[in-house]
């Protein structure tokens, strides 16, 4: 396929989505069946373009004043594959199965319109709502992190150490990009891709199947790390969804402990079986039901709450999830987390530690919880977030924003996805 055909398969799912309401990932897949003779580069291209136009929405309406499928498919490719009118309509040019080429309104829109006039929320591709949120988190600085929210991400793996060191996966990556990240120990970091680009299958490498890394964003590792699981403690990890956090607290201790891995949702936690089983993670038992928990109480060296959230800090790799988010989806997951805090809390022994993680940038999620914690639980107290930053990630010490109740990662920032970190310390008996 030309640009041409892959634009207008992207127009196409663009325009599914909204008839139907229904995520990217979804509506890609469903294109792709019913379009078998699409190759993978095909795909790829389609894909980028529609999480493009998904990630830069409100620029490219903004470009062309217009909020249709077409004017978001056309802004990405103006706004992220660096192309002009010209060379667009160039592309186009002859091709049957590309949509119309773009007209003198559109042409003129285009190159008459800059983002410089935008009012801020369109540069920072954020909707309105969530505004008085970000300015909370971020102050001024809140176009300029929300519009690093809005590019494309990298693809991170951590190193299994388990099972490998990081040369040695690098290695085995040769020629892929592949390089060790800047802040994680174990992490490596293969660029953004460009264009038509996609990232290597590396799921499909020997070195995965044998166990010697995961796909995991570097703000995930970094914030596993904060947390500091050692060999031999007792650790629970109380939301452990499919396992992300557990493998890596596995590693941390080097196989030696107890981490218990609960979830309240059964079937989030069914992948973690075999994940443990490739990485060759034998201090791990996974607690389905909270019931089996009860004799952990007040036993705990670390209890690990990744907990459920909006997910705004991962608006890179869901940009759909921006535009879906509501006010009363929030207010539900704001109720879930303060619940969880005070059960998790239960379990952390005297002179233990809570360590309380979201994906989200949001303050009323991060810090406004932590506060409203403590200020019920005055038997914990939070540990100071400079000092514990430093003491891992000294020379990156002014890379994350610290203070105000916990350590924040952002894409502008740390160059991870967005995260939220606070330790909180239960006294000693
Ligand atoms: C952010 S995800 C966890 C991701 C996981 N720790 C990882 O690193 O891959 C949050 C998890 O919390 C779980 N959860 C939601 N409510 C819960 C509750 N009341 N108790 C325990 N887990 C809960 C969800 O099922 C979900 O899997």
């Amino acid at each position: 396929m030309r640009l041409g055909g892959r634009l207008a398969a992207a127009i196409e799912i663009l325009d599914d989505m909204e008839r139907r309401h229904r995520p990217a990932a979804e509506a890609l897949k469903d294109w792709g069946l019913s379009h078998r003779f699409a190759g993978a580069g095909d795909r790829a291209a389609i894909g980028n373009i529609v999480y493009d136009a998904l990630r830069r929405r409100r620029s490219a309406g903004w470009l062309f004043d217009a909020d249709t499928s077409r004017a978001l498919a056309f802004g990405a490719l103006a706004l992220e594959w660096a192309m002009d009118g010209a060379a667009i309509n160039s592309a186009l040019d002859g091709d049957r199965f590309a949509p119309a080429m773009l007209d003198g309104a559109e042409l003129a829109a285009l190159s008459s319109r800059s983002l410089d006039d935008a009012p801020d929320a369109v540069r920072a591709d954020c909707p309105d709502w969530c505004v008085p949120l970000v300015t909370d988190a971020f102050g001024d600085d809140w176009v300029q992190e929300l519009a690093a929210l809005a590019a494309r991400p990298p693809l991170d793996l951590r190193v299994n150490t388990l099972a490998a060191t990081r040369d040695k996966v690098l290695s085995e990556l040769k020629g892929t990009g592949a390089a060790p990240c800047l802040l994680a120990a174990d992490g490596i970091r293969i660029p953004p891709i460009d264009g038509a680009g996609r990232h290597p299958n590396v799921q499909a490498e020997p070195a995965f199947r044998k166990g010697w890394f995961e796909v995991q964003d570097e703000g995930s590792q970094i914030v596993a790390e904060l947390a500091g699981a050692e060999a031999g403690m007792q650790v629970l990890d109380y939301c452990a969804g499919a396992g992300g956090k557990t493998l890596a607290l596995s590693a941390a201790m080097d196989n030696r402990g107890q981490i218990f891995a609960h979830d309240s949702e059964k079937q989030r936690l069914a992948p973690i079986f075999d994940r443990l089983r490739r990485a060759g993670a034998r201090n791990v038992q996974a607690v389905a039901d909270a019931s089996g928990l009860g004799p952990l109480a007040g036993q705990m060296d670390l209890v690990l709450v990744d907990a459920p959230c909006t997910g705004s800090g991962t608006w890179r790799r869901r940009p759909d999830a921006k535009w879906r988010l509501t006010e009363r989806q929030l207010d539900v997951r704001l109720r879930e987390q303060a619940d969880i805090l005070e059960k998790a809390s239960a379990f952390v022994k005297p002179g233990g530690r809570l360590a309380y993680i979201t994906c989200s940038i949001f303050a009323r999620e991060n810090q406004r919880q932590v506060e409203a914690f403590l200020a019920g639980n005055a038997d914990f107290s939070l540990v100071e977030p400079v000092p514990l930053w430093r003491a891992r990630f000294a020379k990156a010490a002014d890379r994350a924003r610290l203070g105000d109740g916990g350590i924040v990662l952002t894409p502008a920032n740390t160059g991870t996805d967005g995260f939220f970190f606070a330790a909180l310390q239960r006294r000693p008996a």
